[in-house]
């Protein structure tokens, strides 16, 4: 197996895909090949170049991740496991102190997260963007400017020569983000005692109105919703997708009759995937 994950070395995806695959001998280790971005890793795994891909879905303090919805909403992908990294945030550089810093780089997912630090600690400071918390870790050992810094995962810090000038800068402590793998096809992942399945609804000319509807299907048959999140089609305001995690394997009855009952209201329901629901103990 080879999985595209968004790199390079040292960002939380690394993380979440080494915690995918704990169990695995080191002699038959899978390959892992960092991409750009989450939009890079997703393509390579669509062309069949790698056999999957390890991206962000969710972060508990800043949402949704854009391009991993868009991927999935395409339902050109399916969800074959998940996993929950919790993420803490250090400030890092070549030199110097934190009073010193006048550029912070990194992930807009953990500038957001960093804010109240950032405006408190450091308030005049300018943010830059990276494609992740650890290319921004690079870039800022790379140019070796003053004044320069990122924020990334602590280890990020060894891995690129840096130096850790503060930690623990996100707004939650215990702030948290899911990752998926993500590959063409369904691969059957082998059955837990507890599953969970993703499902994509295409709410239709009727939409939002039609929400209450929909989910009353699955809670009649007693099927509990873990997650929903609608997704704009890109066709209209007002059209949406509607992402909906539920408790259960597709292979269970009541499952398939509340598809088939959202079916029968005309509405479009495709399967994204059935995999044994992260629990911390496992990890
Ligand atoms: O940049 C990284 O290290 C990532 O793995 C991406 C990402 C994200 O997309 O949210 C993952 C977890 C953190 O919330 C910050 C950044």
């Amino acid at each position: 197996m080879t999985y595209a994950y968004l790199g390079p070395e040292g960002t939380f995806t690394q993380t979440a895909l080494r915690r995918l695959l704990p169990t695995v001998p080191p002699d038959r280790e899978p390959a892992h090949r960092p991409f750009p971005s989450v939009a890079a890793a997703l393509e390579a795994a669509l062309r069949g170049e790698c056999d999957a891909a390890v991206v962000p879905l969710e972060n508990s303090v800043r949402g949704v991740v854009p391009a991993t919805m868009d991927q999935l909403a395409s339902a050109k992908m399916h969800i074959n496991a998940e996993v929950e990294v919790p993420v803490s945030f250090a400030l890092m550089a070549a030199e110097g102190d934190v009073e010193e810093v006048t550029v912070v780089h990194s992930h807009p997912h953990a500038l957001g997260q960093c804010e109240d630090w950032l405006r408190t600690r450091l308030p005049g400071a300018r943010t830059r963007t990276a494609a992740s918390t650890a290319a921004a870790a690079r870039e800022v050992a790379e140019a070796g400017l003053p004044g320069h810094a990122a924020i990334a995962a602590a280890p990020a810090a060894g891995l690129y020569g840096l130096r850790i000038l503060a930690t623990g800068l996100g707004r939650e402590a215990g702030a948290v983000t899911r990752f998926v793998s993500v590959a063409p096809r369904w691969s059957h992942p082998a059955r837990t005692a507890r599953e969970r399945t993703s499902l994509l609804v295409s709410l239709g000319a009727a939409g939002p109105d039609l929400v209450p509807d929909v989910l009353n299907e699955f809670r009649t048959l007693g099927i509990a919703l873990s997650w929903i999140q609608s997704w704009p089609t890109g066709r209209a305001l007002g059209s949406y997708h509607l992402f909906l995690d539920v408790d259960g394997h597709i292979d269970t009855r009541p499952l398939r009759l509340a598809m088939a009952a959202v079916e029968a209201r005309g509405l479009e329901v495709r399967f994204l995937g059935s995999y044994p629901r992260w629990s911390a103990a496992a990890g």
